[in-house]
């Protein structure tokens, strides 16, 4: 059996993730031309490399079309369905942070927790006739955080794929569940994060579908355990 990576293509984590297979002893190189999606790893037969977007890799994991991908949690999470039990994250890479929250406008000072806003929804609802809009591209994580952790049904998805963070003011949403890193983006658009509004804490991970062939091959538990002692060094 060739065992498959996938590593991102591009984008934020690419130099990251192959930087970190190489202090695994895991050196990588393209296949044909720089421009090649395809590779392999130095010295090691059957293990082959795709190059993938960040993404496409947590989609390729949950097929079981790839065996290990390097992708953000949050991607993760958000694309899968029983991630834990299709999914095993072997390791936590120590770059890609980024957190999901849900963000409200920084002007509603009485709303500071989940609670709160739960208050807000069904508030909405008697006064304005409407449910909460909440902006997002994490429509699974949104309604686990809602509905599963807190018990909140009043409110609806206006999905968004860019610029999430402009819909309170541009009116198309109410509130906001995005990714943070440094906080900027939120507080120039005015938004304050709620207390207890820290769905996920994600990084980049090395992930491993969960295969039952992967039981017994050495090949699998190596390139995991490499990575691992890797990010000890
Ligand atoms: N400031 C940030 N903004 C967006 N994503 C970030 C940030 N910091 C870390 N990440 C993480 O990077 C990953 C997304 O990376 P990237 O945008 O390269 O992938 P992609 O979604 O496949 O790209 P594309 O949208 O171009 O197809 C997510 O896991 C996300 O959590
Ligand atoms: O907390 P901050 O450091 O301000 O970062 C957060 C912002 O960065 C990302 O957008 P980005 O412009 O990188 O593009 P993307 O959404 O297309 O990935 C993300 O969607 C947020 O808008």
């Amino acid at each position: 059996m060739t065992i498959t990576i996938a590593l991102p293509s591009k984008g934020r984590m690419k130099d990251e993730a192959s930087a970190i297979f190489e202090r695994a002893g895991l050196k990588i190189s393209t296949v044909g031309n720089d421009r090649s999606y395809r590779g392999r790893v130095e010295g090691i037969d059957d293990v082959e490399i795709a190059f993938l977007s960040a993404s496409e890799i947590s989609r390729e994991i949950g097929a079981g079309s790839v065996d290990f991908g390097v992708t953000g949690e949050d991607l993760v999470r958000e694309g899968l369905s029983d991630a834990d039990g299709r999914v095993e994250f072997c390791a936590r890479l120590g770059f890609g942070h980024a957190d999901v929250v849900v963000a409200v406008p920084d002007i509603w000072l009485d709303v500071d927790t989940m609670a709160d806003l739960g208050d807000v929804a069904a508030e909405f609802r008697s006064r304005h006739g409407r449910r909460l809009a909440i902006a997002t591209k994490y429509w699974r994580l949104t309604q686990q955080h809602f509905s599963g952790s807190h018990g909140i049904q009043l409110y609806r998805i206006v999905e968004s794929l860019g610029a999430t963070e402009g819909a309170p003011a541009s009116g198309s949403a109410d509130i906001i569940v995005d990714i943070t890193s440094t906080g900027s983006t939120l507080t120039a658009n005015h938004l304050k994060i709620l207390s207890d509004g820290i769905i996920l804490r994600s990084q980049a991970c090395l992930v491993r579908a969960r295969k039952p062939e992967h039981a017994g091959d050495a090949r699998v538990a190596e390139i995991a355990a490499r990575v691992q002692v890797a990010l000890r060094g």
